[in-house]
């Protein structure tokens, strides 16, 4: 079982924040303001797009990992922390639960 989550994942672009754009992609990315951020999520979404669809799997992977930390740098750009974002994943999770047990409930009678 892999122990590494988005929260590490959150914490390291964090941590590299402060960094100078010179030594660290993610300070290089998050100088360059939300913009900059938000084409680079654009750009890695439009890979694994093309990744996905001509079933290349071992680029998917690769382009999925670079969707995933461009979400995270972008996220931070715009000053959303990925707790909120996880809450609400959360929140829907409960909510599409109980819609759930309410339609077993009537389908039982
Ligand atoms: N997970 C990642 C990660 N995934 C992808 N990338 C970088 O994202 C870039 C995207 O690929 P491209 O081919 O589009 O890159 P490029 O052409 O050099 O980029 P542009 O100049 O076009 O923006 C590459 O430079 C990758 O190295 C990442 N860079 C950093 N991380 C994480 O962020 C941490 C801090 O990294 P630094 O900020 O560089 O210290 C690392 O320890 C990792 O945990």
């Amino acid at each position: 079982m892999m122990s590494f989550s988005l929260e590490d994942l959150d914490k390291r672009i964090a941590a590299r924040a402060g960094a100078s754009p010179d030594e660290s992609y993610t300070a290089k990315l998050l100088a360059g303001g939300v913009e900059r951020c938000a084409k680079k999520f654009g750009e890695e979404a439009a890979e694994i797009i093309i990744a996905s669809v001509t079933k290349d799997k071992k680029g998917t992977e690769g382009e999925a990992s670079d969707v995933i930390y461009h979400l995270l740098v972008l996220l931070r750009a715009a000053g959303v922390p990925l707790s909120d974002v996880m809450a609400q994943l959360e929140r829907r999770t409960a909510q599409s639960g109980l819609e759930e047990k309410a339609s077993r409930g009537k389908a039982q009678g």
